[in-house]
């Protein structure tokens, strides 16, 4: 079977610091993953070896079955098989000066000419799979703003929207609601899982807030001092295994009871296209 992640043996040391060390684990196609640790225990190392943004020390990573990195290099189809991974960070990454419609095209430039991209000529088919994004996410109506003029739950959406175009098959998010308030980070949560459900979209989402992982994901992977300490049902995840997990760091994971579950995501339906969505070139 091709995994959508498949990660054999993968390690990243800082100096002395092990940040991940001989890890091993395996995602199948459509599975949706909450990556859970308490600081510095490697969750973000992990999401930067996972989707080839960082190159392990030794190790593997394939990605429904092609390699990405290996013993510690990026292979030749590193930049072809990162096409496939929609990355989620906590601060949006998104280009604040730009529309929110080109941020979101960004998901385009991969299947696209270099020089096509560099003049934003778009055609009218990635016009519209923007469109398509925007509304799955909800925010259609912001298209022609800026970027940085959107809510932070707003422009995470907008993120989102751009792996939809980019036609990411799978989603890994480096703490994604972190910064956002409640009701936008359970905004956040219910698209990341209707895309799960709807369209398949495998998912490797770390997060601080256990009630997340817990209300959105079936299996939970927890990490302590680069290693995988438990991986298993989230219904597992109580005050008590926490606290025998990760002691008196478990305080820092908000521990489950402090957020309300979360409100089912309406996609939004379509509307006229903003002019600048439905211009084609
Ligand atoms: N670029 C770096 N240089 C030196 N040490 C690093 C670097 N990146 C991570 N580390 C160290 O590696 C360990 C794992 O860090 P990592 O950021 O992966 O943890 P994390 O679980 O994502 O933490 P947090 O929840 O605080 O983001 C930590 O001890 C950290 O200090």
């Amino acid at each position: 079977m091709s995994y959508a992640l498949a990660i054999d043996g993968i390690s990243k040391s800082y100096g002395a610091v092990r940040a991940v060390s001989s890890l091993n684990l395996r995602i199948a196609p459509g599975e949706r993953v909450a990556l859970i640790g308490a600081s510095g225990s490697g969750k973000s190392t992990l999401i930067r070896l996972a989707s080839g943004l960082l190159t392990g020390d030794s190790g593997e990573v394939r990605v429904f079955g092609e390699a990405i990195q290996r013993s510690g290099k990026l292979t030749k189809d590193a930049r072809k098989i990162r096409r496939r991974i929609g990355l989620i960070f906590q601060k949006f990454n998104l280009v604040n000066r730009m529309s929110v419609t080109s941020n979101v095209l960004v998901g385009a430039l991969g299947r696209i000419s270099e020089l096509r991209g560099t003049f934003g000529f778009y055609c009218r088919a990635d016009r519209e799979a923007a469109y398509s994004a925007l509304c799955q996410v909800g925010i259609e109506q912001h298209a022609h703003k800026r970027a940085e003029a959107l809510s932070g739950g707003q422009q995470q959406r907008a993120a989102i929207a751009r792996a939809l175009v980019q036609r990411a098959k799978v989603i890994i998010a480096d703490e994604p609601i972190a910064s956002l308030d409640p009701k936008s980070a359970k905004r956040v949560m219910d698209i990341l899982a209707d895309l799960n459900k709807t369209q398949g979209i495998t998912l490797l989402v770390s997060l601080h807030q256990v009630d997340y992982a817990r209300a959105y994901f079936d299996r939970v992977v927890a990490m302590r001092g680069g290693e995988i300490v438990f991986d298993g049902p989230s219904s597992k995840l109580t005050p008590e295994f926490l606290t025998e997990l990760y002691g008196a760091s478990a305080e820092e994971l908000i521990l489950p009871g402090q957020a309300g579950p979360a409100e089912t995501h309406q996609p939004m339906t379509r509307n006229d296209a903003p002019a600048e969505l439905t211009r084609a070139h």
